[in-house]
């Protein structure tokens, strides 16, 4: 079986356009034909729908080279255990998959297609079913966690400690999906907000979103003493191996995995000199500075600037990190992590690329699912 990626890429760009739909139809078709796996998602398949056309969209763009894919794959293959998907199942998405494609594409759909279509499908499906297989001989589809501690620093935004059973391998900068109890089978992602401690333990800063399932159950309904599950650690940003001088752009909960990154750089032992400007609409909502405080009055190549966008009177810094960054010399020659909303997070790397600071010294977490 030869892959043909021109023939995938055509009739998937005339699937893409109505996306919604074809999700729609991909799930009521596995489900119809296969009750059993309804159980296995979660009650609101919204976020589900995104997610499928998301993977879908980047392994079908990238098809031409599949070893580049490889890791995207492998990840994905993994990050499936947690869901419970087993080998078997290929077979019954790659079917319902195929039928969707057929639906909608059937403009342009031809036996070379299909063929196109089960080629593709059947290499992308072994590299997730090996990574998967690999997987289980080393590490747990997921972790069940003991929730430790539980503070409510703002109205909306809790810090958690967390005891995973088993130890939970990570980096600093990495996130792990999280499932609380009063929604099985929803999983969100949340950074990690420390580096790796000897006992274990791992922070997540949470802020409960509007409509959040998962967020609003952790900073509303979650006490000490309580059991969540964790997935994998994932993501690709890491602490910097150069010994160069750091710089973090924070946006409210976006704190949390270069807090991480900070901890790490400082356990190390190096001696560089470490930047975090921490952004947040209200100096109320500033809710970690007490503690960023600390680390900088024990560790001094540490400086911590808490900037306030929105609101007039306060007496410190205003403005958005991003104006704050334009008002020093210079941050070339720095390495940069930035974290935060997407916007705080676009206007912070086209303000330090112009400038001067190269985007491969800038650092970002891309959460995939
Ligand atoms: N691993 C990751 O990628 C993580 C991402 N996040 C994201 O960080 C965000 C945190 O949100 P909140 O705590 O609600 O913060 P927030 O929305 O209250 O904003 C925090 C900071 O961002 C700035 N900001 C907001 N909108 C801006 C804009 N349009 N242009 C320039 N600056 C802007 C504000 O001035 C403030 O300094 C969420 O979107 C969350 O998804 C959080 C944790 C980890």
């Amino acid at each position: 079986m030869s892959l043909n990626p021109r023939l995938v890429k055509e009739s998937f760009a005339v699937i893409e356009p109505v996306a919604d739909r074809a999700a729609a139809y991909f799930y009521g078709r596995l489900f119809a034909v296969n009750p059993h796996m309804r159980g296995m998602f979660p009650p609101a398949m919204d976020a589900q729908r995104d997610r499928l056309f998301g993977a879908l969209t980047r392994i079908v763009w990238s098809i031409d080279g599949p070893d580049g894919m490889a890791p995207f794959l492998g990840r994905l293959g993994r990050d499936h255990r947690k869901y419970g998907v087993l080998t078997e199942h290929y077979a019954v998405v790659r079917d319902a998959l195929l039928a969707t494609v057929r639906h909608f594409a059937a403009e342009v759909w031809t036996p070379e297609v299909e063929r196109a279509w089960e080629a593709a499908y059947a290499v992308a499906a072994d590299f997730m079913i090996k990574a998967a297989e690999a997987d289980a001989g080393v590490s747990p589809a997921w972790w069940l966690a003991e929730v430790t501690g539980h503070e409510l620093r703002t109205p909306d935004v809790a810090v958690l400690t967390l005891r995973p059973a088993q130890p939970l391998p990570y980096l600093p900068g990495q996130h792990v999906s999280v499932q609380t109890p009063r929604w099985p089978r929803v999983w969100r992602p949340f950074s990690i907000a420390n580096a790796p401690r000897p006992d274990g333990t791992v922070r997540l800063h949470v802020r409960a979103v509007r409509g959040g399932w998962v967020s609003g159950a952790l900073v509303r309904h979650t006490r000490a003493g309580d059991t969540l599950m964790l997935g994998p650690a994932s993501g690709s940003m890491a602490p910097p191996v150069s010994g160069r001088d750091v710089l973090c752009v924070a946006g409210g909960t976006g704190l949390a995995p270069l807090k991480a990154i900070i901890e790490h750089v400082i356990a190390s032992g190096r001696r560089s000199g470490i930047h975090l400007l921490y952004g947040a609409r209200r100096a109320a909502e500033l809710y970690d500075l007490p503690d960023l405080v600390r680390m900088e009055s024990e560790f001094p190549w540490l400086r911590v600037l808490p900037v306030v966008s929105d609101e007039p009177g306060h007496d410190g810094v205003r403005g958005t990190v991003g104006e704050v960054l334009d008002r020093f010399p210079s941050w070339a020659g720095h390495e940069v992590y930035v974290c935060g909303p997407p916007a705080m997070v676009g206007d912070a790397v086209r303000r330090l690329r112009r400038g001067g600071v190269p985007l491969t010294d800038i650092h970002r977490d891309i959460i995939e699912s």
